[in-house]
Parts: C-alpha cells; sequence; structure tokens
C-alpha cells in the first residue's frame, strides 16, 4: 500500500480514537503512537516509545485498532503495536492470522487438556515452559477477531415458525439498550442458521456500538487459544481478552464436551460476562440437556436465559430462501419448475440447498447454457438422486489426520512447520472440493482462518499434485476413502 493510504488512514482512525477515549486517555496513550512505514500491504505497523505503553495500548486497543484500520484498509490483516525503543527487535503485537503464530508458542499447545484426566491447576501435561527457553511470544500475540460474514446479516434471513423463536430472540438481545434474552443459546442440526443467525447479532450489535468489543468463536478455537496461553504461562491476557467482551458469540458448544480444563475456564469466563450484564450467545448441534460431557453448572448457567431450538425448514421455507438469494442476483434467469425441483428434493438442510443452486448458477455460467429443468437434472444428478455421499470438515479433519499421523488440534493449529502445514492445506483443498462450504466456512473450521488463506491452500495443492507425486497420491487416497 502507498505510504500515503496508510497515513491517511491512520489520521482517520486516530481522530475516531481521540473522539471514543476521551482527551486525557488519548493524550497520555494514543497520542504517542506513530506509523511506521511498511512494504507490505496487509500489515500496518505502529510504534510506541516504551514497552510499558506498548504493552497497554496493546491490551486495551489491539482490537479496535485492528477493526478501525479494517473499516478503512480491508485488505489489512494484521496491525503490529512495536516498541521503538529499547530493544534489538520489534515485538509483534496483534492479530496473526493462526498461520502466522510463531511454532514454538504454539506446538505445544496442541495438547488438549481434556486428554488428561486431571482438572487445570494440576494437570501433568501442562507443566510450565521450561526455564531456560526464551519467553515464550504468545503473550504478546492477540489473535485475530475472526471477520463476521458480510452475507450473514438479519434481513437476509428467512423466518417462518421453525426458526422465528431463535430469529426473534436473536434480533432482541442484539439490541442497544437493556440486556434481553443473554445468554441465547441456540441449537440445531447443521446448516441450519446458527452460525447465520450470531453473526447477524454480531453485525447489528456493532453497528449500534461501533466501539464495542465483540468476540466471535468456535468452542475449539476457545480451547486452542487456552491450552495455548496456558502453556506460554500467560493466562492473564487471555481472561482479558474474553472477559472483557460485550458480546461474546461461542460456535459449536459440543467441542468441549470433556474437556474439563476448558470447560473451568469457561465456566469461568460465562458467569464474568453474565455478572457483568455484558451479552452471551451460544449455539451447539443439541440442547443444553443432551450436551453430553459438559459440566452441569455450565448447563444450568444456559437455563437462566432463553434456548431456542431452530427446527429442520419446510418446502415453503426452502423455496422461499432459494427466491431470496435469487433477488441478489437480479440477472438471472432461473425458471420456476427449477427452483421448485430443487426445494422439493434437497430436504437436508439449507447449506446443501444453497449449494445445490449454486452449482446449477455456476455450471450455467461456465458452460454458457441457459438454466432450465433438463439442465438442473443433469447437472445435480447424484445431489438429487441422493446418492453423493456427503461429506463433511469434520470427516476430512479426522482422515487427514490420521493419514499423516498428526494430533486432531493441529488441524487448527498456528503450526507452520511443511508437517503439519501441508496435510492442513490439503484438508482445505478437500474441503473445497468435495463439501458446498464457502471459503469463509472453511476458514472459520480450520481454527478462524481467513479466506484468503483458505485460497492460498487449494491453490498450493492444486500445483503441487501437478509436481509432486507423493502428493497428488495421498489427495487421491483420501479422495477415494471419503467419496466411498
Ligand atoms: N433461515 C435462513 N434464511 C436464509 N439463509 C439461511 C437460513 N438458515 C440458514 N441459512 C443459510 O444456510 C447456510 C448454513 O447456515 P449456518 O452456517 O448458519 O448453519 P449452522 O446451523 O451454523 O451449521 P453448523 O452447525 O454446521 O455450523 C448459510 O449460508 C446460511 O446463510
Amino acid at each position: 500500500m502507498h505510504a500515503s493510504e496508510a497515513e491517511k488512514a491512520w489520521d482517520r482512525v486516530r481522530s475516531s480514537l481521540r473522539e471514543s477515549a476521551g482527551a486525557r486517555l488519548f493524550e497520555q496513550w494514543l497520542k504517542p503512537i506513530e506509523l511506521i512505514p511498511s512494504d507490505d500491504e496487509e500489515s500496518i505497523r505502529l510504534a510506541l516509545p516504551s514497552a510499558f505503553m506498548t504493552n497497554w495500548v496493546r491490551n486495551h486497543y489491539a482490537d479496535r485498532l485492528a477493526l478501525e484500520f479494517r473499516q478503512i484498509l480491508p485488505q489489512v490483516r494484521t496491525v503490529q503495536i512495536e516498541t521503538r525503543r529499547p530493544g534489538p527487535k520489534p515485538v509483534l503485537l496483534v492479530m496473526p492470522t493462526p498461520a502466522e503464530i510463531p511454532d514454538r508458542t504454539t506446538a505445544a499447545a496442541a495438547v488438549e487438556p481434556a486428554q488428561v484426566p486431571v482438572k487445570f491447576g494440576v494437570d501433568p501435561s501442562l507443566k510450565p515452559a521450561p526455564a531456560a527457553q526464551p519467553a515464550p511470544a504468545y503473550d504478546t500475540i492477540i489473535p485475530e477477531r475472526p471477520p463476521l460474514d458480510p452475507r450473514y446479516t438479519f434481513d437476509r434471513f428467512v423466518v417462518d415458525a421453525s426458526n422465528k423463536v431463535a430469529f426473534n430472540a436473536a434480533k432482541v438481545l442484539a439490541e442497544p439498550g437493556p440486556v434481553r434474552f443473554s445468554p441465547l443459546f441456540l441449537h440445531s442440526n447443521t446448516g441450519q442458521g446458527k452460525t447465520h443467525l450470531m453473526h447477524a447479532i454480531g453485525h447489528t450489535f456493532l453497528a449500534a456500538n461501533p466501539h464495542a468489543v465483540v468476540l466471535c468463536m468456535s468452542a475449539e478455537r476457545f480451547m486452542y487459544d487456552f491450552v495455548a496461553a496456558m502453556r506460554a504461562r500467560d493466562t492473564h491476557a487471555f481472561k482479558r481478552r474474553l472477559r472483557g467482551a460485550d458480546l461474546l458469540l461461542i460456535d459449536d458448544l459440543q467441542f468441549i464436551a470433556g474437556k474439563d480444563a476448558t470447560q473451568e475456564e469457561f465456566f469461568h469466563t460465562i458467569n464474568e460476562i453474565m455478572t457483568a450484564g455484558k451479552r452471551l450467545v451460544i449455539s451447539a448441534d443439541r440442547c443444553p440437556q443432551a450436551l453430553e460431557g459438559v459440566e452441569s453448572r455450565i448447563i444450568s448457567r444456559m437455563a437462566v436465559g432463553l434456548v431456542a431450538d431452530i427446527k429442520a425448514p419446510d418446502l415453503l421455507l426452502r423455496r422461499t430462501i432459494l427466491d431470496r438469494k435469487l433477488v441478489d442476483l437480479p440477472d438471472l434467469r432461473v425458471p420456476t419448475d427449477v427452483l421448485d425441483l430443487i426445494a422439493s428434493r434437497i430436504h437436508a438442510n439449507i447449506r446443501e440447498l444453497e449449494g445445490a443452486l449454486n452449482r446449477v448458477i455456476a455450471y450455467a455460467q461456465l458452460t454458457g447454457e441457459t438454466i432450465d429443468l433438463e439442465f438442473a437434472i443433469a447437472t445435480l444428478g447424484e445431489v438429487l438422486r441422493g446418492a453423493q455421499k456427503r461429506v463433511t470438515i469434520d470427516e476430512i479433519q479426522k482422515l487427514v489426520t490420521a493419514h499423516f499421523e498428526l494430533k486432531p488440534l493441529d488441524m487448527i493449529s498456528a503450526r507452520r512447520a511443511r508437517a503439519v502445514a501441508r496435510p492442513r492445506q490439503i484438508a482445505m483443498y478437500l474441503a473445497k472440493r468435495l463439501t458446498t462450504r464457502s471459503l469463509p466456512e472453511i476458514g472459520r473450521k480450520f481454527g478462524g482462518r481467513d479466506h484468503s488463506t483458505v485460497i492460498h491452500a487449494v491453490r498450493k495443492i492444486t500445483e503441487l499434485r501437478d509436481q509432486d507425486r507423493d502428493i497428488d497420491a495421498a489427495v487421491r487416497v483420501l479422495m477415494r476413502e471419503l467419496e466411498g
């Protein structure tokens, strides 16, 4: 990016900080921040005169700075906050993508506390790092806030009896003013709109409170970050970040079942959020009572708020969702009988419904053919016959992990060692090829990575399959196993 572009953005960010932080805070902590020229398009570098000030700004303003810069320059992925002096090396502080977190800080974190049958505090697998090692860098890194999917808004969510309670509760919870319906617990089978509603809450809440701290992460990511913080012997930053949220959105809670240490921390996190009167939304694939292996005190905290389920979509809802999708594509004509066919035959979930429509549209664009019933039947073939085996990202991750003898958390971890990173890229490639999940969805399932990381992985593996016989063979074996 041009230096002038970064400077202009910095001017705007600074004025906004001056307004929101107030004169005293601004003068003391924020005014001394300086913009350092950076060659990297995706990175902004800021510097402060002392390590103490750097720390303060990192703890209080890292997320906000990142958000403000991203709003002006969407290409920005990292905002580095450095200490100008002393110290020979700048300290990388802010929101790396998970792939950017140095190995040494996270390699050990791949051990799940749940694999050890003792609780946090006396867990022998969570010994402090040897004293001789350099101070771990993790405590200086604040993981990236997973971006909210811009398509997942309330006005793009089609409401009917199957999801009305969840939808209305989500809207009320997101409204400014007194907190209502928090904690909100959303549950449904896969692909029925939980993540969509959670992101919509995030958008609406942020629109009304642009400076609020909104954290959105999967329970898996919560566990990963927590374990990494323990390994780095600094859970303070983690606790502060999580407990400092004005709105906390946790997806796929079922993942922490049986993970004792993580549950302990999770309980205290939600307790504090609730006691402070902040907003909390949790989703899972089943109702709280059916979450085996989750502590009863967590479940009973959920009961204080509202538990809302989303039921399977009926034919009318499926058909309306297809119509709604076409509103965004005004130049495209998809005949009614094609929409009826898709809505009536694809009933498992809305993700697959959208996937089928997207496939017809994509094939028509690629072949230049007109969409009609015959074309749709030919294009959807096995999908309509239900013969196609449904592959999930979870299956892909499990199989790739087993094939390369990795640990389950390596799929979402930040480790960059090739022995881990390459299989992870293969798993992303397979997820793109074999599922109907979108790039941002795939990124989220791989530890909250950005969609551009997924694009890179797909390109890399496509390229490597032509150059490296071993990789191509591994991909073929995995595909055969997955597709049955
Ligand atoms: N009522 C709805 N109106 C419009 N789109 C919907 C609706 N419900 C779901 N979708 C769309 O279906 C897709 C899948 O939804 P989403 O990812 O929110 O499901 P989920 O319940 O979180 O699934 P999982 O449990 O697998 O994470 C998304 O593209 C979402 O926008």
